[in-house]
Order: C-alpha cells, then sequence, then structure tokens
C-alpha cells in the first residue's frame, strides 16, 4: 500500500481505452485504497491552477463586509431565505477558523433539475455578488465548476474501471449532480481575541512547533474532493499508520481525496482518509470542489465482493443528515425532512 503522496498524471483518463489508461486507473486506485490522498495533474481544466488563474475566483474576498453580508445564508442571518448555499463567516469561537461561500450547480447550469421539488435547500439557487461588483467573476466560477464536474466524471469513471465495474456505472447518478464548490480563506488568527487556543482541541505540536488548527479535522461525507490550494501549506492528512503529513501544494495539480459515502459504497475498498488545516504563517486560501450525485439518486449496494449490503437510501436524505453537523451549517438539520422515510 502507498504511504506517501503521489502526483499521478491524468491525462490517459481522457483518452480512448490503452495500456498508459489502465496504469493510470491502477494506481488511482492504488492511492485510493491506500493513504486515500493523491495529488493530480495533466487534465483539462488544469490551466485553473496558477496563482492568477485562481486569483478570478478568490477575488471575492475582496468584497466589503457589506457586500458579503448580502450572501450570508439564513444560520447567520435570520432575514435570509437560503439556507444551505451562500456565505459562511468567520466563528472566532469555533475550531475552524474560516470564511467563505459555497456554491451550487446553478452558478454553471439552468436551474431545470428538480423543478418538481422547489422547497428542497439542496436545490436553492446560490446567492453571488452582482456582475458590477466583480465583473468577469461569476463566468469564472462558471468555467471552473464544469472543468472540476468533467474531472469527478472521469475520476469516477476511473474508480469503476478499476473496481472491475462498468465504467459508466455512476454516471447516471451525477447527471444532475448538485456539487458544491467551496471558496476558503483562513486569515491569521488574532492572538488578542480572548479565545483560549492552549487546549489540545485548538492546538498541536508539529515537527517541533506548536501549531494552532484552523481546520478542524474531519473525513469529508460525499465521493471525490477536487482541492485547489493557493499555495500556502496547513493541509494534512492522517496516513495509515495514524501520522499526520502535509500534502502539499503545488501550481498544476489539485489534491484530490475521498469521501465517507464512497468509503462505504466500495466496501471499504476507497479510504475516506481523515484531514486538517494547521495555520501557515500567512492567510490560506483554498478551493474545494465537492464532486456530488443528484438529490434524488438512489444509493444502493453496488455489485462488489465484499461490500456490505445495505438499505437503499437517497443521497439528499444522507447529505442533508451528515453535511449539517459541519459548524458552518449548524442550526439548519431541522429544515429539511427526509424525502424517503428509513426503512424500519
Ligand atoms: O482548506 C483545505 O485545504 C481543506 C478544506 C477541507 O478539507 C474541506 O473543506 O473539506
Ligand atoms: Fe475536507
Amino acid at each position: 500500500m502507498t504511504q506517501d503522496i503521489e502526483t499521478i498524471a491524468v491525462a490517459d483518463l481522457f483518452g480512448p481505452p490503452s495500456p498508459g489508461r489502465e496504469r493510470t486507473d491502477a494506481r488511482i486506485l492504488a492511492a485510493a485504497s491506500g493513504i486515500g490522498f493523491m495529488a493530480i495533474r495533466d487534465f483539462p481544466g488544469d490551466e485553473w491552477l496558477t496563482r492568477d488563474k485562481r486569483a478570478q475566483l478568490l477575488n471575492i474576498f475582496a468584497l466589503s463586509d457589506a457586500e458579503k453580508a448580502k450572501l450570508l445564508r439564513w444560520n447567520f442571518d435570520r432575514t435570509k431565505k437560503n439556507v444551505y448555499r451562500g456565505w459562511f463567516p468567520l466563528q472566532p469561537t469555533a475550531v475552524s477558523y474560516k470564511e467563505g461561500i459555497d456554491m451550487g450547480p446553478d452558478i454553471a447550469h439552468a436551474q431545470t433539475a428538480g423543478a418538481d421539488d422547489t422547497d428542497d435547500p439542496l436545490r436553492e439557487p446560490t446567492p453571488l455578488p452582482s456582475e458590477a461588483m466583480l465583473p468577469g467573476w461569476r463566468a469564472a466560477a462558471a468555467h471552473y465548476y464544469l472543468a472540476m464536474e468533467a474531472l469527478g466524471n472521469a475520476l469516477m469513471r476511473s474508480i469503476a474501471r478499476g473496481l472491475g465495474l462498468p465504467e459508466t456505472i455512476f454516471d447516471a447518478d451525477f447527471d444532475g449532480g448538485i456539487s458544491t464548490l467551496r471558496l476558503i480563506r483562513y486569515p491569521l488568527r488574532d492572538a488578542n481575541s480572548g479565545v483560549d487556543l492552549s487546549g489540545p482541541e485548538f492546538s498541536i505540536v508539529h515537527k517541533g512547533e506548536t501549531r494552532t488548527i484552523i481546520g478542524r479535522e474531519h473525513a469529508d461525507s460525499g465521493f471525490v474532493t477536487l482541492l485547489a490550494q493557493d499555495g500556502v501549506e496547513g493541509l494534512q492528512a492522517k496516513n495509515l499508520a495514524g501520522d499526520w503529513i502535509d500534502v502539499p501544494p503545488a501550481d498544476g495539480t489539485l489534491a484530490v481525496n475521498f469521501g465517507q459515502l464512497l468509503e462505504r459504497w466500495t466496501g471499504g475498498r476507497v479510504r475516506a482518509t481523515r484531514h486538517r488545516v494547521i495555520a501557515p504563517k500567512t492567510a490560506r486560501f483554498s478551493i474545494p470542489f465537492f464532486y456530488e450525485p443528484r438529490v434524488d439518486a438512489e444509493i444502493a449496494p453496488l455489485p462488489l465482493a465484499g461490500a456490505a449490503p445495505f438499505e437503499p437510501f437517497l443521497y439528499g436524505d444522507y447529505l442533508w443528515e451528515s453535511a449539517t453537523n459541519f459548524v458552518e451549517m449548524s442550526g439548519i438539520k431541522h429544515l429539511r425532512e427526509p424525502r424517503r422515510a428509513k426503512a424500519s
């Protein structure tokens, strides 16, 4: 099993069947079932992975507080209707010290899917800054979203092939999916904020140095996360031995990790690796893209030897239950009922 984080060139995933593609599939599955993290490069859309291109998206953090406040969601501003998409502000007493925005498929696709369930917060439109405030920003975000969707599809097909499943087995579930594009800023913590950061929840020792935690340890809940880091270190993954190892940023690459639902669906063949962010010396920005299926995709056991059977469920019901446990989604769980009653 692989213990280090490998960098894998994935261009062959976008071509016809070939020995090169088979080798790439095997490397991806080895990384997914080993440490559960990899860095990938060489794919359509990789032109986004430069400082200048990322800056087009991260420009949103230059908005005034008043403009950001217009994008807040309901748990941070009770006058707002959006509860799932939108802005989350810094929460100084939480372990995770970050602000940012969660954006849905409406930024890149006409809103047609799910028109029959307009009450579902998982399908709500994303509040966005006006074109006048940030000229060109919406188009950049839409382009990025589409590139990441195509990459997510290519990686899921690769994993399907690696597992010996039909390569298109996941396609229908992800067609009309509700992937989330998130932009994050972690500012430096103010040492005089009055929050006691000395406890083990808030700080760790890394290479002999005490470092504050700014992104709480977690595993992602879904399938595949495509993470662009903006040149600043801090991300760490827990390896199979239980040690924290750095996931260094590198231009031209994305860090890729996997979520708990894919782990469960694949009977543990793909690992949902725990990760966290420790404070660097400067502000940190990151851009995770969570590749996700349709709200009404039915998650049922895959034909995989050794995978434990489970009662099929709807992706949206699972997502709501898990996503609303994160601090930036706190206080909203009661706002959506499962669309399918649990089998008792
Ligand atoms: O900021 C990062 O590098 C990691 C973010 C992350 O793990 C997440 O949003 O799930
Ligand atoms: Fe994460």
